[in-house]
């Protein structure tokens, strides 16, 4: 059964309502630009009240190495998801596991791309849109995803309850992660959303 990322919570009750509908993880915004931006002591908030076992993924658009630092000294994140033009290099520097997003354009060649990143733990795919780094809330072409692949996929991009079961049945995924596709408002996760799509993903 495919793991479930909620992301872009920015409210301790929105994490709770994840955890308590069966997410595996979520995700924190640690880009300004964002919506769904979290300040450091916004997210300390939310990965206190987090009962255990629910994943903690930070996630960062080009952010420099210090910033990034300076959250993992004050934020205990489990994962960390480079969304931006991060190489693999600049990925392995922070003892953690990450994953790497990557936004599929027509005519990409996914395995060859997710080969750039050797030591992410998966290869999250997003939907590309000039100039919007991600949470887009728009779908790809999910037939361009390879069936044999050597990587790990988290897929991602305009998900939400009325298409994920589709998704999964045609790429199988390790996991899939949403953002907009649960939200009432951007930032503001909608509960309902929430249990419809963590009930579609765990349909058999
Ligand atoms: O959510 C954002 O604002 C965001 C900003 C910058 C990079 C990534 C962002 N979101 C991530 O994009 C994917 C897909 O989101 P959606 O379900 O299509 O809304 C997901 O990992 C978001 O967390």
């Amino acid at each position: 059964m495919a793991r479930i990322k909620i992301c872009g919570i920015t409210r301790v009750e929105d994490a709770l309502a994840a955890a308590q509908a069966g997410a595996d993880a979520i995700g924190l915004v640690f880009h300004a630009a964002s919506p769904r931006a979290v300040s450091i002591k916004q997210a300390g908030a939310i990965v206190q009240a987090l009962p255990p076992f629910v994943t903690v993924v930070g996630l960062f658009v080009d952010a420099p190495e210090a910033d990034i630092r300076a959250v993992l000294e004050r934020v205990p994140l489990d994962l960390l998801q480079f969304h931006g033009e991060e190489p693999d290099s600049f990925c392995q520097r922070f003892a953690r596991p990450y994953l790497k997003a990557v936004r599929v354009r027509p005519g990409d060649d996914l395995n060859a791309l997710a080969g750039n990143w050797p030591g992410a733990s998966g290869i999250l795919l997003d939907s590309y849109k000039p100039g919007v780094p991600g949470g887009t809330g728009e779908t790809f072409d999910w037939s361009m995803i390879p069936s044999q692949r050597p990587w790990t996929l988290v897929l991602a991009g305009g998900l939400q309850a009325d298409n994920v079961r589709q998704a999964i049945d045609m790429t199988a995924p390790w996991a899939v992660d949403v953002s907009g596709g649960v939200e009432a408002a951007k930032g503001i996760k909608d509960v309902d959303k929430i249990n419809a799509f963590i009930h579609e993903v765990k349909r058999v």
